[in-house]
């Protein structure tokens, strides 16, 4: 794509047809400037083929808010729009129409509450609010659920495998495998969720983080073809980065060659007064290997050394290497976590593009509109309970038990606090019938979990560095029960609406006739 065509695919106009449409509609009915509400939201966490996860990690709220802010109807917008035609060859796009965009075809009326990113979110729960002119509003859908479903999805998948992965570090790896540019959204997305460094060097400049990485097989057969040796290659490599030296063994045959070659290696840089870094396996059982590997290491006296695993790794994979691993320590009497300690996972493909599950499903919803200065909640019908709209003006808070976990999501209209509240009760969102109350004596803390993100289209909020939006994951992960962190058959985490909530919803369904 040349540099003109990018700024235009990358700008406002990176949104759908339809809401162009639509925002002449409103333009047309003189309602384009009404306030409008739009909760973004999904219905069900990911499911990465070993059932749904128990929750997800919100990512993507920095890049959509530095994006909004940037974007406006630039004169080639314009005229493109100007050059569309209906079926009958009328001009799509009436004048009036485009000179207001080109007035006022901006976010800068826009008001944005979102939840941060790193934190753990749940279903239902509206993740960003999104309030200003309809006519902006509606168009902001396309590129607001683009930004924030894809970075949250791979959020998630990065926390999953950071779960299984333990004390082991993880490798982002994935950028030959991503959706194309979408791939540096993955990384960073990774990196919020759980993957400790990326080997995306571009990706690690934005963020200010040091890129990682080993060595391919291309570089051993570089030697071989020259008529060198696999020994030959690791001298080279290890001549030339004497301090950084991580050898990947498995090119010619790891357990006889790519091993004891390494270990040769490493003493003479030893010998010169170098530590090297360690090695990494990329086929085979990576279980298997990785013990004896670390076995052979240790008896060289490399027991510092680390072992990278890379090739197709998922959170099912890791799993299960890690419990191999555990069995195959104990049969050569090694300390099964020593090993795990120095692991370090290098995950790719299946990270960045979310293997098991392709896409997050947040939707974007209208949920109020003002008329006369009068907010009127507006609620979606549809077949099912599930995906009936929770309408009005709302905050969402996170209730956490005596042990400081915590214990549900409850959704509220705007005007309530449950903090002032003697005793919560808690409606399930569709089930008439299942409610619970709690007192607050039973909790230690109820936390709103919404922030200011824009105010009329200006930054309130101090965007935190990624370093924070990785503690902020780390504590709220450490806040979930067990349960709920499990990759397989998680329990269900509650998300209540409050008694008032769930009254408007059955108010506006009755006056529907349903
Ligand atoms: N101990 C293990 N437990 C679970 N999965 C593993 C283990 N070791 C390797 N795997 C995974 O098994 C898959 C295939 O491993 P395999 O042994 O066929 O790799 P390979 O020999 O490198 O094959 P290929 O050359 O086709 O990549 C990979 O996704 C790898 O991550
Ligand atoms: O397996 P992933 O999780 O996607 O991790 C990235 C993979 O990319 C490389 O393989 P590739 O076959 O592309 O090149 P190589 O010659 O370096 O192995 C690397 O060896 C990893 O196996
Ligand atoms: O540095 C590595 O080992 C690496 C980087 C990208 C993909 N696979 C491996």
């Amino acid at each position: 794509m040349n540099p003109a065509n990018q700024r235009t695919a990358e700008g406002i106009l990176f949104t759908d047809q339809y809401q162009l449409s639509m925002a002449q509609l409103y333009f047309r009915q003189g309602i384009h400037e009404q306030m409008a509400q739009f909760d973004h939201f999904y219905r069900r966490n990911p499911n990465y083929g070993l059932h749904e996860a128990g929750y997800c990690i919100s990512a993507g709220l920095e890049w959509l808010v530095n994006w909004m802010q940037e974007v406006y109807f630039h004169p080639e917008d314009l005229a493109y729009l100007r050059s569309q035609r209906t079926r009958s060859g009328a001009q799509m796009f009436d004048e009036d129409f485009l000179a207001y965009l080109g007035e006022y075809g901006n976010f800068s009326q826009i008001s944005l509450h979102a939840i941060p990113e790193g934190r753990v979110v749940h279903p239902n729960v509206p993740l960003s609010i999104v309030r200003g002119p309809l006519l902006m509003a509606q168009i902001l859908e396309t590129p607001l659920l683009n930004q924030l479903n894809y970075q949250t999805l791979i959020a998630t998948k990065a926390a999953r495998i950071r779960e299984v992965s333990r004390a082991a570090l993880v490798l982002e790896f994935g950028l030959r495998r991503g959706q194309e540019r979408g791939a540096n959204a993955g990384t960073r997305a990774a990196l919020i969720g759980g993957a400790d460094f990326t080997s995306n060097v571009g990706l690690s400049h934005v963020l200010g983080y040091p890129p990682k990485g080993t060595h391919a097989h291309a570089m051993v057969q570089v030697f071989l073809a020259m008529g060198h040796s696999e020994l030959d290659a690791f001298r080279a490599y290890a001549e030339c980065y004497p301090d950084d030296c991580l050898l990947l063994v498995d090119t010619v045959n790891t357990l006889e060659s790519g091993v004891p070659n390494a270990i040769r290696v490493f003493e003479e840089l030893r010998a010169q007064g170098h530590t090297p870094v360690g090695i990494r396996l990329d086929s085979g059982d990576l279980a298997y290997l990785a013990v004896q590997a670390a076995h052979m290491l240790d008896a060289a006296g490399f027991a510092q050394t680390s072992i990278v695993l890379s090739n197709d790794l998922d959170e099912l994979s890791i799993w299960q290497i890690q419990s191999q691993i555990v069995d195959e320590a104990h049969r050569h009497a090694m300390d099964a976590d020593a090993v795990i300690k120095r692991l370090i996972y290098g995950v790719g493909t299946r990270l960045v593009t979310s293997h098991g599950e392709g896409a997050l499903g947040g939707v974007y919803k209208l949920v109020a509109l003002q008329k006369d200065q009068v907010w009127h909640p507006a609620i979606k019908i549809a077949d099912s309970p599930n995906k009936m709209t929770n309408p009005g003006l709302k905050q969402a808070w996170r209730l956490y038990d005596q042990r400081g976990q915590a214990t549900a999501d409850l959704i509220t209209l705007e005007d309530e606090d449950p903090r002032q509240q003697p005793q919560i009760t808690l409606r399930h969102h569709s089930d008439h019938s299942r409610h619970r109350t709690l007192h607050q004596h039973e909790l230690t803390w109820i936390e709103p979990l919404l922030v200011e993100v824009l105010r009329n289209g200006q930054l309130v909020y101090d965007l935190p560095s990624l370093d924070a939006m990785r503690q902020t994951r780390i504590a709220d992960v450490d806040r979930l029960d067990t349960g709920v962190r499990r990759i397989m058959n998680p329990h269900i985490y509650h998300v209540s609406l409050s008694p008032a909530l769930w009254d408007l919803k059955q108010e506006l369904l009755q006056a529907m006739g349903k």
